[in-house]
């Protein structure tokens, strides 16, 4: 099925509980697990969307699929993204969340919430 953007961007197929479980091994190893409360990673992921928008801050609008990067800059882009991601999967498992089935269950009501005119 064609991308709804007409990018060809794809995804590697990595779950959300292969994150979850890397990140819970990576944080139990390094006796990080006191540090990280909801609150903690709340706010670690809140820094971290800070600096990701620090990438975009004074470049004015930007095209999809970002054709006028570099590559450094779009390496640095995704270490940013990621890290937003990596603390939102540890926020969700820290407050016993499933964060896969949220966001499916969240999708299922956008849907409802704002269905197809024709
Ligand atoms: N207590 C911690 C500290 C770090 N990380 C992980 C999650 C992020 O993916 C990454 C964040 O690391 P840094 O705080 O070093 O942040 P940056 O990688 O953004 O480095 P810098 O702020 O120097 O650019 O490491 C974590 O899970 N728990």
């Amino acid at each position: 099925m064609e991308s709804p953007n007409k990018l060809s961007t794809k995804f590697k197929d990595v779950s959300l509980e292969e994150l979850r479980v890397k990140l819970a091994e990576f944080a139990k190893v390094r006796n990080w697990e006191k540090f990280h409360s909801p609150r903690n990673l709340l706010l670690a992921l809140v820094g971290e969307v800070g600096e990701l928008s620090e990438i975009f801050q004074w470049k004015g609008e930007v095209e999809r699929g970002l054709p006028n990067w570099s590559n450094d800059d779009k390496e640095h882009l995704g270490e940013e993204i990621s890290d937003v991601l990596l603390y939102l999967v540890q926020l969700a498992d820290a407050c016993g969340l499933d964060l896969g089935q949220a966001a499916l269950s969240k999708i299922v009501k956008n849907a409802q919430k704002y269905p197809l005119l024709d």
